[in-house]
Order: structure tokens, then C-alpha cells, then sequence
């Protein structure tokens, strides 16, 4: 099988995503990182009443023309607890912010251009009309649509669900995600490796990329390199009803990567194998019945860099994600010359620094400000002391030529996945 492009992987991998996972209804303080099924509009008005902004009085601005001026206190509005009542000539009734404006007041004096003696209220300064008064509907009215299906839940949306109404809101269900680490070279983070043994590093870093996203991570362990270990673990991953099953290694044409084997053993319909990239080249994908098979390469490197272009596009297509495929690099420019790229796309770890330089744009005469991205000279797949040091991913397109430090390039920006 020859290499595919990213693009075309990509592609189908995300047509191989049948529908967005259901809805449930989570209570608001659970609801932080989950993705929003449904348009959610207000239930009622905010303020649901004229408030006032500022303690002080509240006063009709035709008695107050003329200062100073003494008017007649009748009562107290609270927030919380209004003034029943009306305001009429020369009378005012105390107020705090919050609180209901009372019938027949249309204006709120502060307290600090006030002197109160008894029920008497003596106003010193003229007021603006209609001044420190929030009308009812000010930040939104009841029916008004203020969340939009899609979006990725924050405090400041979930704030204002709350404003709206809204004690809990429709979510999609996390996407499971099964991952599973193969290799007898392994053993978990935290257990004593033998001398040819090395740790699952990116059994925990997958499953945090899978949290990040919005999926939920089944720790399915390590698989041995034998078709009945890896067996056994892929039917773990059908009992769990994972929506996906993430691989790590044993992608390659070794005698000992047996895990498309195993997973052709028990009927995976093979979408494709091999893409032409750097890292992650031994790329897998295919389906075993409605589970998505996303067989990451195992250097820790790579099996990043095919989980920032396959699988968190994919877990963003079953939380109902309407554009999973958006193009996710940015401008930088380039801190180093670089040679020709070869066929394969590159994603070269770089350091983003923080001074940012001046570009004029060819198309448009104002200037951006970029940050600059400085390959590692060393992109061994297998480094992750050099892969923390990096904040971005350079993108090379196949077959790039030559390029010098200053022209312009994109990266991926690892904070946004990692
Ligand atoms: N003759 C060829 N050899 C290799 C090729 C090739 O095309 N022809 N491809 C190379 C590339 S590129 C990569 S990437 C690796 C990936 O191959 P596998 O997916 O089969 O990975 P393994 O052989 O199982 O492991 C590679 C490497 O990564 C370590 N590893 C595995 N799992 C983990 C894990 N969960 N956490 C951390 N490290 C892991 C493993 O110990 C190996 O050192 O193949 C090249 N070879
Ligand atoms: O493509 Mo491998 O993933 O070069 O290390």
C-alpha cells in the first residue's frame, strides 16, 4: 500500500465518524469542557426588573431640577425586596444596587450627592435623567438565543446558562476513547523497568489529549506481543463500548507489530495504513464494526503528532463538531533556514519565541505581529525531552524547497491539544 496524504487520511478518517454521540442533560458546575448539543436561548429577562446600579435614592428627575432640594423619604427597595408602592411629587424612597426601581421613579441618585436628616432626603447635585438605572432586558430577553450548539463549555458561558435559567444543559456524552499500549518492552508509568524496558510514556499523554478534547479515556494497559494478549485487549475495548480504539505501536512491518493482525483477526475492515508523514509514518485506521481503529505509531513523538491530526478531529466529530477538519496551524516565521522537505509532510518541533516580529502583508497594508518558530536541530521521534521544550509543530508540505530564517512558515500550537 502506498503513502496517502495527510489530508486525504484525514478525510477518512472523519467520513469513517457515523454520527455525533448523544445528549445528556448535566448540571451546570459539571459542565466545564463538555461541548454544547443544542442552541440554548433565555428564559426569562435579565434584569427581570428596572434596577437600580448604585445605592442611593430613587426619585422622579422633575423634582430634582432645581437643587438642592429636599424630598420626602417613604421607603426602602433591597435588592431582594422591593418597595411596594409609588413615588410621587417631592418623595424618594432609599435604594441599593440590585435592587427594583419603584413605580413612579425614574432616575437614581448617589448616595454621595445626598445628605439624609430623618425621613428627609436633601439632593445637592442635579441628576442625569433616567441615571444608575439598568432597564429590565438590559443584557438579554427572555427567548433570546445566547448559546450556540458546538460551543466548548467555559465559566463565562456557564455564568450566563445560569443568568438565563438554566440549572442544568444538554451536552453531548463523552466520546470513550480505549487506549491501549502493545509491546513487551513496556511496563506502566510508575513500575520498576527491567533492563530492556521502558515505560507506556504516551499511555497517560494520550489519555490526557483525549480529557483536553473532551473525550473520556479507558485505560486499557499493555498488550503483549502476541496475537492472544492483543486479542484479548481489543475485546476489552467492544465490552467497554469504546467509540474508539487507539493503538500505540506495533504499527510498523516488524515481526513482533502484530496488532493489525489481531485486529484483522477479529474482522477490522481496513481503511488505510502508512501516510505520507514525518513523524507517524506507520499511521493505521479502520472500523471494526461501529468502533473507530486508530493505530498510532510507537515512538511517543509520532503517536503525538497522528493524535493531533487523526484522532482529536475525530473525537471533535462525535461531540458534533461542524467543521472537525479545520485547518488547525497558524502564521509564524521561520528562526532557522531549512533544507528541501522530501515527500513527506513534516512536523518539525520548534520553540515559539515570545518576540514577535513585524510582518507586512503582501495583501493588506497593515502589519501582524508573528511569532517566530526555530526548529530543534534534533527531531529524533523517540525524544520527549525535546518535544516538552517545544511549543509548536512546524508544518513542511511534501516536497517543500529551501527555506531562510524570516520567511513565512505555519505551526500547530501544542498548548491547544497537549
Ligand atoms: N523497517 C522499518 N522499520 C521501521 C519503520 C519502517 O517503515 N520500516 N518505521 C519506523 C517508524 S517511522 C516508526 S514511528 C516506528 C513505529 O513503529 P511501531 O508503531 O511498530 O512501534 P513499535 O515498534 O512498537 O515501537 C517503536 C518505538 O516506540 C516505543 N514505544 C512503543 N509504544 C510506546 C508507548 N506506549 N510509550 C512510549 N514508547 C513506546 C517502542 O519501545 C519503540 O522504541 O517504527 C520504525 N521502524
Ligand atoms: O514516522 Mo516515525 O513516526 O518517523 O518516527
Amino acid at each position: 500500500m502506498s503513502l496517502i496524504p495527510v489530508e486525504d487520511a484525514l478525510s477518512r478518517v472523519l467520513a469513517s465518524v457515523a454520527k455525533p454521540v448523544s445528549i445528556e442533560r448535566v448540571p451546570l458546575i459539571h459542565c466545564a469542557g463538555r461541548a454544547l448539543a443544542e442552541d440554548v436561548s433565555a428564559l426569562r429577562d435579565q434584569p427581570p426588573f428596572p434596577a437600580s446600579a448604585m445605592d442611593g435614592y430613587a426619585v422622579r428627575s422633575v423634582d430634582v431640577d432645581q437643587v438642592p432640594t429636599s424630598l420626602h423619604l417613604i421607603g426602602t427597595s433591597a435588592a431582594g425586596r422591593r418597595f411596594v408602592g409609588n413615588v410621587g411629587p417631592q418623595q424618594a424612597v432609599r435604594i441599593f444596587t440590585g435592587a427594583p426601581l419603584p413605580d413612579g421613579a425614574d432616575t437614581v441618585v448617589i448616595q454621595e450627592d445626598t445628605e439624609q436628616s430623618g425621613d428627609q432626603v436633601i439632593v445637592k447635585e442635579r441628576p442625569r435623567h433616567s441615571q444608575h438605572i439598568r432597564k429590565a432586558g438590559l443584557d438579554f430577553a427572555a427567548g433570546d438565543v445566547l448559546l450556540q450548539a458546538g460551543l466548548c463549555l467555559d465559566a463565562r458561558h456557564i455564568g450566563l446558562a445560569a443568568a438565563m435559567g438554566h440549572g442544568t444543559l444538554p451536552v453531548r456524552c463523552k466520546p470513550r476513547i480505549a487506549i491501549l499500549a502493545t509491546g513487551d518492552e513496556l511496563v506502566r508509568a510508575g513500575e520498576t523497568a527491567g533492563p530492556d524496558q521502558i515505560t507506556a510514556s504516551s499511555l497517560p499523554a494520550t489519555a490526557l489529549m483525549v480529557e483536553k478534547a473532551g473525550g473520556e479515556a479507558i485505560d486499557l494497559g499493555i498488550a503483549r506481543d502476541t496475537l492472544e494478549s492483543l486479542e484479548e485487549r481489543i475485546q476489552a475495548a467492544r465490552d467497554a463500548k469504546a467509540d474508539i480504539l487507539v493503538t500505540l505501536g506495533g504499527a510498523s512491518v516488524g515481526e513482533h507489530d502484530l496488532v493489525q493482525q489481531a485486529l484483522q483477526q477479529q474482522g477490522m475492515e481496513l481503511g488505510f495504513w502508512r501516510v505520507a508523514l514525518r513523524p507517524g509514518k506507520p499511521q493505521m485506521h479502520g472500523k471494526l464494526d461501529d468502533m473507530l481503529l486508530l493505530g498510532l505509531p510507537g515512538n511517543p513523538v509520532s503517536s503525538l503528532v497522528c493524535a493531533v491530526l487523526f484522532l482529536i478531529p475525530a473525537i471533535r466529530a462525535l461531540l458534533g463538531d461542524a467543521q472537525p477538519d479545520a485547518d488547525p496551524t497558524e502564521a509564524a516565521i521561520l528562526g532557522a533556514d531549512l533544507p528541501a522537505n522530501g515527500p513527506r509532510q513534516d512536523y518539525m518541533r520548534a520553540s515559539l519565541s515570545s518576540e514577535e516580529f513585524e510582518v507586512a502583508l503582501t495583501h493588506r497594508a497593515e502589519r501582524i505581529p508573528l511569532p517566530v518558530a526555530t526548529p530543534h536541530l534534533i527531531q529524533d521521534s523517540s525524544m520527549l525531552s525535546i518535544l516538552e521544550r517545544s511549543e509548536a509543530l512546524l508544518v513542511r508540505p511534501p516536497h517543500a524547497p529551501a527555506a531562510h530564517a524570516g520567511e513565512p512558515c505555519r505551526v500547530i500550537r501544542l498548548s491547544r491539544f497537549c
